[in-house]
């Protein structure tokens, strides 16, 4: 039998376990044990698990399991509720930098609740007539729709997540809606394998999508069943990005011990 120390946060209803495996004291988790403690009746319930990683050339590392227990592609939600968990634990000085499977990440602080994440560039958009899909560190594919609300997000996200294109790597699939001076974004995950409230890779690409064709800032506000985002970036090109960041609140929901097997 193992005890965890484990941290429980959110960030617009995206929730994760995370560990300070700074010592490596958990090293010796697996994947069918990260899949159990994010089974949410027979665990402590999550979309996600991280460690908190020691790192020589950062202020931490970044590992990231999707809740099917399978390490994945990077987690916007997750980086940043990870960033706020390390300045609690007293790393850095309130501008973050650290390492993910997708490369460098930057975050700041607004008070102890609202992180900014800088995203990885993103250096090719595909359009089709009825769709986007690109790739924010994990990949997105993503849909206008007239009604948001309306859309069977669990049935169509799991078709288009297991098409003949996509079923061998997965995607992630996102439903958008203009709405008020931005978007409303539903995303069905991949390695979750339902509807999350909120996706930060996913709205971040559904912003990018969400751009004019002029190439300066923007900054686009972005509904989620969570909560409310900020995506902002610089349109570099016909279909570049750069400085992106994924911008909004990351909370801690309880703290806690578990035993498992
Ligand atoms: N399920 C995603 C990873 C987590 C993405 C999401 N939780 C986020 O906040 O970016 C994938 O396997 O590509």
């Amino acid at each position: 039998m193992q005890q965890i120390h484990f941290y429980k946060y959110q960030g617009t209803g995206n929730d994760f376990v995370i560990m300070d495996n700074r010592q490596g004291q958990y090293d010796w988790l697996t994947n069918e044990q990260v899949n159990e403690l994010c089974d949410r009746r027979f665990g402590i319930g999550a979309d996600g698990l991280m460690l908190l990683n020691k790192s020589e050339d950062y202020d931490f590392a970044m590992k990231y399991y999707n809740s099917d227990g399978r390490e994945s592609s990077m987690c916007g939600n997750g980086g940043r509720c990870l960033a706020a968990f390390a300045h609690k634990m007293g790393v850095g000085d309130g501008n973050l930098y650290f390492i993910a499977v997708d490369g460098e990440h930057e975050a700041t602080m607004d008070g102890e609740n609202w992180v900014n994440l800088k995203m990885q560039d993103v250096d090719f958009v595909e359009q089709g007539p009825l769709h986007y899909y690109l790739n924010t560190g994990s990949p997105h594919f993503v849909k206008y729709v007239d009604d948001v609300q309306a859309v069977d997000v669990f049935n169509e996200g799991r078709q288009i997540r297991y098409n003949e294109r996509f079923a061998a790597e997965g995607t992630n699939v996102n439903f958008v809606q203009p709405f008020e001076n931005g978007i409303f974004v539903r995303t069905y995950e991949r390695g979750v394998e339902d509807e999350t409230y909120s996706c930060g890779t996913g709205v971040t690409a559904a912003a990018i999508t969400f751009a004019g064709k002029e190439e300066k800032e923007y900054v686009v506000p972005v509904q989620t069943l969570g909560g409310q985002l900020e995506v902002r970036f610089t349109r570099t090109g016909e279909r570049t990005f750069s400085n992106i960041w994924l911008c909004g609140p990351a909370t801690l929901v309880f703290e806690g011990q578990i035993t498992i097997g």
